[in-house]
């Protein structure tokens, strides 16, 4: 969520840009920086569909392009899409490096046309805009074998420690290569996973497949931060691209990258995170509050403001206790408690019908990108897996972690410099 400042820069940038200011504003965990966002021919009337007499803001939403390539891969800044399609491949037996390369080449130009609108020649998306579309192609810890690139391998993709609370599927996890479709219209996102599948051919198989969803752009009359299927909004404190130091926690640097292909690239948690629902909504209103810190109607912290106030950790209640409790969710997960560690949560709900024993199978698909995982996810997931009050009520199901390189340079493919270089 944006504060003020930010509301009123994206605001001048989206008058300037012709992108729609309710699209904007509307779902962003984070809002891409200048230029991310390519244009949006429907940006006036998606504004003005507030009125009866308007067109209809829907072609706001098809309209919308982003920009293939530059100094990092799509989906990351841009604001959640509506929909999302989350897919992991293994290489098939006797695929290796040069069978990875042409798939790369192969993929970076499905998603670069996919992009523009229009869709596949499967037709599913031929009369539909570009939509937001974004895929983004990352890098399992196995892969680097399979394809003799060990030297290759970025020490940040050593396993993810286990945590005491884990109950990770290993056939639902991880994966050689990992690709993020998202997209504000389902048909756009379901016709760029088809493709992305059919262009695996025989070099790779799927590993697992997963479908989410976010609140549709301009489905509310004041936009917010998004809500999770807790009902909580979710996304307040990401960082913010205006922030001195997002980039340095975000994105790896281009001078002294480490290895030198992930220069612009960034490291992606993905975690499959059941919520129990049932228990859930058995809690009270305030006892829901006081697991998070923070408020279900607006966001705000419990000891008081807006959405964007900061909370006050140690203002004590009538009751001679801290307002905000000691194990709530929101303070142990803040970077001043977990030495600055922080990272970028960019999800997507999820919800696959209704588990034999009747309960909801239904979560967040959790992706948060950062810089480096030591210094983002594993501090603060070590922390929330000793005490956190949520725990009570989620369970992370699956876990993977990849390296997604820098955006593809002119005439590049993604990942060229590492399969090339
Ligand atoms: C290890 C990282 C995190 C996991 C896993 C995680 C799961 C998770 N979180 C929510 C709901 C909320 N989280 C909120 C804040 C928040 N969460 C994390 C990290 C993880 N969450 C961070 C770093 C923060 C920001 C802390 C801060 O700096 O203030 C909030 C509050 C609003 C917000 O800032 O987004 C909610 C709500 C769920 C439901 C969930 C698992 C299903
Ligand atoms: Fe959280």
């Amino acid at each position: 969520m944006q504060d003020s400042k930010d509301r009123t820069e994206t605001a001048e940038r989206a008058s300037v840009d012709g992108i729609s200011r309710r699209r904007l504003l509307g779902t962003a965990g984070a809002v891409g920086a200048g230029g991310l966002v390519l244009g949006a021919a429907g940006g006036a009337a998606g504004y003005a569909a507030a009125s009866p007499d308007a067109p209809a803001a829907l072609s706001t939403v098809g309209s919308t392009e982003v920009a293939w390539g530059g100094a990092h891969q799509p989906g990351i800044l841009q604001p959640l899409q509506a929909r999302g399609h989350l897919i992991a491949f293994d290489l098939a037996p006797g695929a290796g490096r040069k069978e990875a390369a042409a798939l790369l080449k192969r993929w970076s130009a499905t998603a670069r046309r996919l992009m523009k609108g229009g869709g596949s020649d499967a037709a599913v998306a031929r009369d539909a805009g570009p939509s937001s579309l974004t895929v983004t192609f990352g890098f399992g810890r196995t892969f680097f074998s399979r394809t003799g690139l060990e030297k290759q391998r970025p020490g940040a993709l050593d396993p993810l420690p286990p945590f005491s609370s884990d109950q990770v599927d290993p056939r639902r996890s991880e994966g050689d290569l990992w690709v993020q479709i998202g997209a504000d219209d389902a048909l756009v996102a379901f016709d760029a996973l088809r493709a992305v599948q059919k262009d695996a051919g025989q070099a790779a198989k799927v590993r697992w497949q997963m479908n989410g969803f976010n609140r549709s752009p301009g489905a509310t009359a004041e936009p917010m931060t998004a809500r999770n299927l807790m009902g909580q909004v979710d996304g307040t404190n990401n960082p913010k691209p205006s922030e001195p130091d997002f980039d340095r926690r975000i994105f790896v640097p281009d001078s002294g990258a480490d290895p030198a292909w992930m220069a612009g690239g960034s490291y992606a948690v993905v975690r499959r995170i059941r919520m129990l629902l049932d228990d859930w909504d058995k809690l009270a209103l305030d006892a829901q509050e006081k697991v998070i810190g923070r408020r279900k109607s607006d966001g705000a912290p419990l000891t008081g403001g807006t959405e964007t106030t900061e909370p006050e950790l140690d203002k004590v209640g009538a009751d001679g206790k801290v307002v905000i409790p000691l194990d709530a969710h929101a303070r142990i997960s803040r970077p001043d408690q977990n030495g600055g560690a922080a990272m970028l949560r960019r999800p997507f709900s999820y919800h696959d019908g209704i588990a034999a024993d009747g309960t909801p199978d239904a979560g967040l698909l959790f992706i948060c990108w950062q810089a480096d995982p030591l210094r983002g996810f594993i501090p603060v997931q070590r922390k929330l897996d000793r005490g956190d009050a949520l725990s009570a009520f989620i369970r992370h199901e699956s876990s993977g972690l990849y390296a997604v390189p820098g955006g593809p340079g002119e005439g590049e493919y993604v990942g060229q410099r590492l399969l090339e270089g």
